[in-house]
């Protein structure tokens, strides 16, 4: 598949295993990279007049002397910038040996009108903050408006992290090499890449999978093959039976939501386990899920023996005091025999921060499986070391986070990074800004607990709720509420089937 994500270390072990495989050498691969963004300029501005090549010192400003030569046998005017002269002996050299046209310094530099600039300063090497003279030229880029091609990431853009270190430019297009990093899908960085395309460089499928990448860019083709459809002679408790907690009687919209969205995705049985108090609110507004009452512990084991759920979603509505915090960790330490999973999503996160120790403790026996929906709050409320440790991308927290709490992690946002404890991660890429709508991760939580019923594996079925969801809201449109996710995956769930 051409979905794992390499980090900057592991594309350059790909680079030293293609290398080492042959025939290709390291100025191969670097007049391969530099071939293709040529071709990309060319194709995106045929009618460019003049493109300014900036070239950094190391490997990415060698791609930039490639582009510079190409496009000026082409015809095109190009005017060479550089930052200094490459080591010599690099390939980067090589790439500079054989490129005729004059350099010019970086200070001088300001792109004018019509022309274009391919920014191959600093790409998987970068190590500190951009400073000096290459935060004016981004300044002098930016004032120009001019389209800006970016040779692997935008210089100034972590490929571990996406964060900015400094400045950063603000591409058009991004052309980077063999496969994606987590710096074009992880924000800020996503945001400045703009267009990113994956030019391929002779390294193969067998090159990457031997790097051993444990990241993913979240996308069907990888998960379709689990996508769970119904049996011939399926009965409604087969398909998989779901239990919603609702919460009290103010705050019972929550746990609907859920379960309405377990019940389109394809949960054969819906349960919502209600207060007393809130039995009448949950009846005046659901027809095909069934409505129990559940108080105390000893109702919800009632509830397991009698009814078999698979699935139970704890946490929407609930409210974040401490004693709902208990009966999360009561639920985990009766589950066994009793239910196979849980999703625990919102105050069903919040209310364990008053309980990290107990928690961590009964998530050492790694029964049941658990999948945790944080947004950024909740994250750092339940892994507030993890959280704060600066250090970490988005993608690095919430695989620490996974295996800490031996869980499938699904760590909310435009980002929304999924992560297992056995080291898998993905980062979602078709989310939209229509999901920032109050009881939109409700819903989520829902279809998480209706993949797993299915039996789909835990972290395949977390990447398909999360693309799910997103791609539901995407189909609706604009003026999306949360009410109007369930309905919108009928279309996802039948594009998904069969
Ligand atoms: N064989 C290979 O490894 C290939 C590498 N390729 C290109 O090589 C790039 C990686 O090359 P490198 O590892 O040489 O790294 P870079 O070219 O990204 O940068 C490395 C150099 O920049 C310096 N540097 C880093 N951050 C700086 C900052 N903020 N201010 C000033 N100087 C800074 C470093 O000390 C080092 O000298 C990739 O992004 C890609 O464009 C491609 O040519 C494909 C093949
Ligand atoms: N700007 C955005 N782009 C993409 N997805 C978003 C954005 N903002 C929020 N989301 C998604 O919307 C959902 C919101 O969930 P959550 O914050 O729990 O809301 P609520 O508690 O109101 O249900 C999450 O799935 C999140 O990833
Ligand atoms: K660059």
């Amino acid at each position: 598949m051409a979905f794992e994500l390499l980090t900057p270390d592991e594309m350059a072990e790909a680079d030293r295993l293609a290398i080492a495989a042959g025939p290709v050498d390291g100025i191969g691969l670097m007049r391969w990279a530099g071939g293709a963004v040529a071709a990309l300029v060319l194709k995106r501005f045929p009618a460019v007049r003049t493109v300014h090549v900036l070239c950094g010192p190391g490997n990415n400003g060698g791609d930039g002397y490639v582009v510079a030569r190409l496009l000026a046998e082409t015809g095109v005017a190009v005017r060479l910038v550089a930052t200094g002269a490459p080591r010599k002996g690099s390939d980067a050299a090589l790439a500079a040996a054989e490129c005729a046209i004059a350099v010019e310094p970086l200070a001088a530099f300001a792109p004018e009108t019509g022309s274009i600039v391919v920014d191959a300063l600093y790409g998987a090497g970068l190590s500190r903050p951009l400073d000096g003279d290459v935060v004016q030229a981004i300044t002098r880029t930016a004032a120009a408006g001019v389209p800006v091609v970016a040779v692997d990431l935008p210089s100034g853009v972590s490929g571990v992290s996406g964060e900015v270190l400094g400045n950063a430019f603000a591409a058009t297009l991004t052309v980077t090499f063999a496969r994606k990093k987590p710096g074009h899908l992880l924000y800020p960085g996503r945001a400045l890449c703009g267009e990113t395309i994956v030019a391929d460089i002779g390294v193969s499928d067998a090159t990457v999978a031997a790097t051993a990448a444990r990241s993913f860019e979240n996308d069907p083709s990888w998960w379709r093959p689990h996508f769970p459809s119904p049996a011939k002679d399926a009965h409604k408790y087969s398909r998989g039976h779901v239990g919603v907690f609702s919460g009290g009687p103010s705050a019972t919209g929550a746990a609907r939501l859920s379960a309405m969205a377990a019940a389109r995705a394809g949960a054969g049985a819906v349960t919502v386990l209600s207060p007393g108090a809130s039995l009448v609110a949950n009846a005046a507004h659901l027809t095909s899920i069934i409505l129990r009452r559940s108080d105390t512990l000893q109702d919800a084991l009632a509830f397991f023996d009698a009814r078999k759920p698979e699935v139970l979603v704890y946490g929407p509505g609930l409210g974040a005091e401490p004693e709902v915090g208990r009966f999360a960790l009561e639920l985990m330490s009766v589950a066994e025999g009793r239910f196979g999973a849980l999703v625990l999503d919102a105050d069903g996160i919040s209310s364990l921060s008053h309980r990290r120790a107990a928690f961590f403790e009964v998530r050492k026996r790694g029964q049941p499986a658990l999948v945790l929906t944080p947004h950024h709050g909740e994250f750092g409320r339940l892994f507030p070391e993890i959280a704060a440790n600066g250090s970490l991308s988005k993608l690095e927290r919430a695989r620490a986070a996974a295996r800490r709490a031996q869980a499938i992690i699904i760590y909310k946002g435009p980002d929304t990074v999924i992560a297992a404890p056995d080291g898998r991660a993905a980062i979602n890429t078709n989310g939209t800004p229509l999901l920032a709508t109050a009881g939109s991760g409700d819903v989520l939580s829902g279809i998480v607990a209706a993949l797993l019923a299915q039996r789909m594996p835990a972290f395949e079925a977390a990447c398909a709720a999360v693309w799910m969801h997103a791609e539901a809201a995407r189909r609706f449109g604009p003026g999306l509420i949360a009410e109007d996710l369930p309905l919108a995956l009928r279309e996802v769930v039948a594009g998904l089937s069969g």
